[in-house]
C-alpha cells in the first residue's frame, strides 16, 4: 500500500510554480495565524527579527528575564508580543500599570496563580472549580476567596499580626543569644537564610514546627523553592528537578505529621484560620499540609534573600554601617532584670527614629524586588481610553523597567543609593516639576505588586528584615574570616515568579557579639510582652 502511494506521488509531475504557490500559501496562513488579526486599537506589536519563533527562542534563552530584556529596547508605554498565537501585552508605563491594578475583575491574578498551583499539586478540574469558582458551589465564597480575605486581614496591622511579629522576634532572639563574644564562623548567606527561616516558620507554624524537629528541612525548603518552576512544568520532574522533587515529598510528609500531631494548635491565627477554611471546603489533612507548605514558600521566598542583601550592603560600606549603628544605638535600651542585663530593641521605633535604615530598606526593595508581575485578561478592556486589550490574553509587567528607569529615578537609577528615600521629609519644599517626578516615582514603585493582590506580607516582611538587620548591626561585628574587605556578592538569579533574586555563592565570615555586650541577653521589645 505504502509503495503504491509513493509510486503515485513520484509519477505526478508538479510544476515548480505550483510547488512555490503551495509553500507560499502555507507560510501566508501561518503568518496570519501567528501575527495578523490584531485590532488596530490594540497596542503596537513588537516582532522578533526571527519570524514565527523569535520570541519563543528569546524566552527559552533568557527565561523569566526575556520580557525585561526586550522591554529595554522598546520605548513604548505598552506593546503587544505574540508567542505561538498567544497575545501578551507588556506594560512599561506606570500610569497604565496602576490602571490594571485598579481593575482586578478584568485583570486577574487568581487565574495565574491557580494554573501554577494546579499543576504543582495535581488538582483535578472539578476540585479546581471548588477552589476558584466565584462565588463557589451553593453560592458560598470559593476557597481562594476565603483564603484571600483571611490572609489580607490577619497580615495587615492587627492583633494577629502583632502576635506573628512577636513569635518571629522570640525565635530570632534565641538564635542571636547563642552567639557570644568568641563568635562563630559561618557562611553569611546560609546563616542569614537559616536564622530568618527558623524565625519565620516559628511565627507562622508555632514554636513546635517541622523545622525545629529537623533543621535539615530548611535546605529542603530552599531546594523545593529553587525547582518550583520545573515542578510546575512537570516534564519528567524526577530527572529535571530531582532535588526539588525529593524535597517536596519530605516536606509534605513533615507537614502532614505536624497536622496529625495537632501542633497547628500553637500556630499563628493565620495558620489556624487556613485550616478551618480548608476543612470547611472539604480538604483532607494532606491537602491542608500541601497548601500550608506553599504558603511557607510565599512567606520566605523574598523576605529571606532581602535580609541577606540588606546586611551585605550595610556591611560593605563602613561609614554607612557606623551611621546606621548610631541611629540604632539611640533607640536600644539596657535594662537590669532579676540581676541579668538585657538589651532591648523595639523594631517599631525603627520607623519613627531611624530614617537612614528605613531609606535603605525602601531603596533595597526598589533595587532588588523587581518582579515580572502577571495578570490574566478576563474581558476585552480599553486601557486609558486608548489601548484595547483582549480577553484571554496575558499582561506582563516587568518592574525592572519601571523601578530602574533613569527617566523616573534619575541618572543613579541603576545604582544602590542608601539615601534615596531620605528626601521625603523635604517634600514641602519641592517645586512643581519635582512634585510631578515624585508622583511618577510613587506610581513606578511596586516591589510588592499592587491592587487587590498587593502583597499582604509586606508588614511582616518589614518587621522580619528590619529586626534581623538591626540586631546584627547593633549587637555584633561581622568580619571576613580571611581578613579581607567585605564586598557584596553580585551574582544572583531571579527564579520565575520570585521578586527578589537569590545570591549565588557565599562569603565566609566571623559573627561576633560586641565586647561591651558580653553576658547581656538580647531581646526584642514586642507588643505582647
Ligand atoms: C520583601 C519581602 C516580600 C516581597 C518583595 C513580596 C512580594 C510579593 C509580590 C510582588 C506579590 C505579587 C503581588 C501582585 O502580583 O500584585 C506577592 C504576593 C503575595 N505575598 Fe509577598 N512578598 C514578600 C514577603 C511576603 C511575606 C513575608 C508573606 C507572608 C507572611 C507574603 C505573602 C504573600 C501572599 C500570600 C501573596 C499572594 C497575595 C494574593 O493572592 O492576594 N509575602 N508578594
Amino acid at each position: 500500500m505504502a509503495s503504491t502511494v509513493m509510486d503515485l506521488v513520484r509519477d505526478v509531475e508538479v510544476p515548480p510554480w505550483v510547488l512555490f504557490s503551495v509553500v507560499a500559501g502555507l507560510v501566508f496562513i501561518g503568518w496570519q495565524f501567528l501575527f495578523n488579526g490584531l485590532d488596530p486599537r490594540e497596542p503596537p506589536e513588537v516582532r522578533s527579527r526571527i519570524p514565527f519563533v523569535g520570541h519563543l527562542l528569546g524566552m527559552l534563552w533568557y527565561k523569566a528575564e526575556y520580557v525585561t530584556v526586550l522591554s529595554r529596547k522598546v520605548n513604548l508605554p505598552i506593546y503587544t508580543m505574540r508567542v505561538l498565537g498567544t497575545r501578551m501585552y507588556i506594560l512599561r508605563s506606570p500610569e497604565l500599570i496602576q490602571k490594571t491594578f485598579a481593575n482586578p475583575k478584568a485583570f486577574t491574578f487568581d487565574t495565574f496563580a491557580a494554573t501554577a498551583v494546579r499543576r504543582l499539586l495535581n488538582i483535578s478540574e472539578p476540585d479546581m472549580k471548588v477552589l476558584l469558582q466565584e462565588p463557589g458551589p451553593e453560592n458560598r465564597p470559593s476557597y481562594s476567596h476565603d483564603i484571600h480575605d483571611l490572609t489580607h486581614s490577619t497580615l495587615t496591622p492587627s492583633a494577629a499580626l502583632s502576635q506573628l511579629n512577636d513569635a518571629f522576634q522570640t525565635r530570632l532572639a534565641k538564635s542571636f543569644n547563642e552567639i557570644d563574644t568568641d563568635g562563630t564562623t559561618v557562611n553569611l548567606h546560609q546563616w542569614s537564610r537559616d536564622v530568618v527561616t527558623h524565625a519565620a516558620c516559628a511565627a507562622i507554624l508555632g514554636p513546635d514546627n517541622p523545622y525545629e524537629d529537623d533543621p535539615s528541612l530548611i535546605s529542603a525548603l530552599w531546594d523545593f523553592e529553587t525547582d518550583l518552576v520545573l515542578l510546575i512544568l512537570r516534564i519528567f520532574p524526577t530527572i529535571t528537578a530531582p532535588k526539588g522533587y525529593q524535597a517536596r515529598a519530605r516536606l509534605t510528609s513533615a507537614y502532614l505529621s505536624y497536622q496529625h500531631r495537632e501542633l497547628w494548635k500553637h500556630g499563628s491565627a493565620l495558620l489556624q484560620g487556613r485550616r478551618e477554611i480548608g476543612k470547611k471546603h472539604g480538604f483532607n489533612d494532606t491537602q491542608i499540609a500541601e497548601w500550608d507548605l506553599l504558603f511557607t514558600i510565599a512567606a520566605v521566598t523574598n523576605a529571606i534573600p532581602i535580609s541577606f542583601w540588606m546586611v551585605s550592603y550595610i556591611l560593605a560600606d563602613p561609614s554607612l554601617l557606623s551611621e546606621v549603628r548610631e541611629e540604632l544605638q539611640a533607640i536600644v535600651q539596657m535594662e537590669e532584670l532579676k540581676g541579668e542585663k538585657v538589651l532591648k530593641l523595639d523594631p517599631r521605633m525603627i520607623r519613627e527614629r531611624c530614617p537612614l535604615l528605613i531609606s535603605i530598606w525602601e531603596e533595597l526593595l526598589r533595587f532588588t524586588s523587581q518582579p515580572t508581575l502577571g495578570r490574566y485578561v478576563t474581558t476585552d478592556t480599553v486601557l486609558n481610553n486608548e489601548y484595547l486589550v483582549k480577553a484571554g490574553s496575558v499582561v506582563q509587567i516587568p518592574t525592572q523597567i519601571t523601578q530602574g528607569s533613569s527617566s523616573i529615578w534619575g541618572p543613579s537609577a541603576s545604582d544602590f543609593n542608601p539615601r534615596r528615600f531620605l528626601r521625603k521629609e523635604e517634600n514641602k519644599k519641592l517645586g512643581k516639576e519635582e512634585r510631578e517626578q515624585e508622583r511618577l516615582q510613587r506610581r513606578a514603585y511596586t516591589p510588592f505588586g499592587g491592587g487587590k493582590n498587593l502583597c499582604p506580607g509586606r508588614h511582616a516582611a518589614a518587621n522580619e528584615t528590619l529586626s534581623f538587620v538591626a540586631m546584627v548591626v547593633v549587637a555584633f561585628t561581622v568580619e571576613r574570616e580571611d581578613g579581607g574587605v567585605f564586598g557584596v556578592i553580585w551574582e544572583a538569579t531571579r527564579a520565575a515568579g520570585a521578586s527578589v533574586p537569590k545570591a549565588e555563592g557565599d562569603v565566609r565570615v566571623v559573627v561576633r557579639r560586641r565586647e561591651e555586650l558580653r553576658g547581656v541577653r538580647l531581646e526584642f521589645a514586642g507588643e505582647e510582652r
